[in-house]
């Protein structure tokens, strides 16, 4: 049952004085407004609609002038099951929504997730008003029994400032537009160990290579143009936090890893731990040669030998090479099942946009199976170097499962195949379904 209450909010922090500049904030031309009416729960994106919408749940939003984006429901929905499974196992949660926006996921943990404690913050103190209101929905509560409070500063900030009173969090939640990589580094502070932090990039730019230098700033990865880019910006975005965790002394686990190419969004939940990757494993490079299409994975130690079969010479202009980067799984799939679980138990179909969450987290458990490589096989790809038309990816997929390859479908994109199968074969395979 929600009550009404007045929020309580977080006092300034007097010690760290140097003013914060306040942050550039995009006018986003993607904050269209998403609407939902009581007769018709499904939201329909409609830029001059009202600011305010009602989840299937009926808790009222108000989005007034923040950014919002409907099409990160899907990201909300994911980080809010995380959130409940921790709950559930821990018994505890209290979570830092360290750039909340209007507010809406800080009351989706708190109602949703039944998170004890939400600190809702964001910089820019025009939104006071819209995320106060929206959290007052959920009762505040007092001194140590306060269920939320919120927070108008930087969000390295307020990070640093609860590390220093060691008030630490099970989930950190950085949804920031560009890359996260200047919070990642406070966010593991004031994170417990084995908490979740769940980071974005919203960088399509740099995970398609065409910014090296920026990549290799942000993330430490210096990521050349691959037919995979998507998957790629997922791997440099976890890449990254696997190497401000070893800085520090922890290490990170991939619990999923999402892409949308709304916006574009990149979203990984990371499991948080002492320690170091061992031998850097899962830490390395990937080639792509351009001339015969095959990808390569290397770990540091085999750096030396970087070539393609296909060349004589080891050195060739048709190589390109990303990395350092996650090379490991991109997600657990135990854990996405257990999510999956839980989706069904609560009959959710995504709370917020009626999207199939079922068949989201289907796809992510099919490309966890362990055989299959770095990367996906984009379907017109191979047409193209077979120079055939694009195959049906239902007849090429049983294709590879007859000749005993392991296949999946990629939620990253959706013409696209997993597969431990060597590029020559799937042209192989598309001229031979091409002449049925
Ligand atoms: C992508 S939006 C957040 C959307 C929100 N989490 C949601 O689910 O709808 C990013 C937010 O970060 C805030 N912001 C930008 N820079 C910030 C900073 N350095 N510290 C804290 N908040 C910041 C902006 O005001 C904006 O509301």
């Amino acid at each position: 049952m929600i009550t009404l209450s007045s929020p309580k909010t977080l006092s300034p922090f007097s010690f760290l004085c140097n003013p914060i500049p306040k942050p550039q904030i995009q006018n986003p031309k993607f904050a269209a407004v998403t609407q939902y009416s009581d007769s018709n729960s499904k939201p329909t994106l409609d830029s001059d609609c009202e600011s305010v919408f009602q989840t299937e749940r009926g808790l009222k939003f108000d989005v007034g002038g923040t950014f919002f984006r409907h099409e990160s429901a899907t990201g909300r929905d994911l980080g809010v099951l995380a959130a409940a499974l921790y709950k559930k196992s821990k018994g505890k949660l209290r979570v830092l929504d360290a750039l909340c926006g209007c507010g809406i996921r800080s009351v989706r943990y708190l109602v949703e997730a039944e998170a004890d404690f939400v600190l809702a913050n964001d910089a820019n103190d025009e939104n006071k008003k819209v995320i106060t209101e929206n959290l007052s929905q959920v009762e505040s509560g007092s001194g140590d029994e306060a269920r939320w409070e919120v927070s108008l500063t930087d969000a390295n900030r307020i990070m640093t400032e609860c590390y220093l009173k060691r008030d630490f969090f099970d989930l950190i939640d950085i949804d920031s537009f560009g890359s996260d990589s200047s919070f990642l580094r406070s966010a593991f502070n004031a994170l417990k160990l084995n908490g979740l932090l769940y980071v974005t990039s919203t960088d399509g730019f740099s995970s398609g290579g065409r910014r090296p230098q920026q990549t290799l700033a942000a993330y430490g990865a210096y990521v050349r143009p691959m037919p995979y880019s998507n998957e790629l910006g997922l791997r440099m975005l976890i890449g990254g936090a696997v190497r401000e965790a070893s800085v520090l002394g922890y290490r990170v686990t991939p619990l999923f890893s999402y892409y949308s190419y709304h916006g574009p969004i990149f979203r990984v939940m990371l499991r948080v731990n002492r320690g170091k990757l061992p031998d850097n494993k899962h830490y390395g490079f990937i080639s792509y040669c351009n001339s015969c299409g095959s990808s390569q994975e290397y770990s540091w130690a085999e750096l030396g030998r970087i070539g393609c079969p296909c060349s004589d010479s080891k050195v060739s202009k048709s190589l390109v090479v990303s990395g350092p980067l996650w090379t490991g799984p991109l997600h657990d799939t135990a854990y996405i099942t257990e999510m999956l679980s839980l989706a069904e138990e609560w009959g959710w179909a995504g709370i917020e946009t009626g999207t199939d969450l079922d068949k989201l987290l289907n796809q992510m458990v099919a490309e966890s199976d362990p055989r299959l490589p770095f990367g996906y096989t984009k379907l017109d790809e191979v047409a193209s170097r077979a120079k055939v038309n694009s195959p049906s990816l239902r007849a090429v997929m049983s294709t590879l499962q007859k000749e005993g390859y392991a296949v999946s479908r990629s939620h990253i994109e959706s013409n696209a195949i997993k597969t431990n199968c060597p590029m020559e074969d799937c042209i192989r395979i598309a001229k031979q379904l091409q002449q049925r």
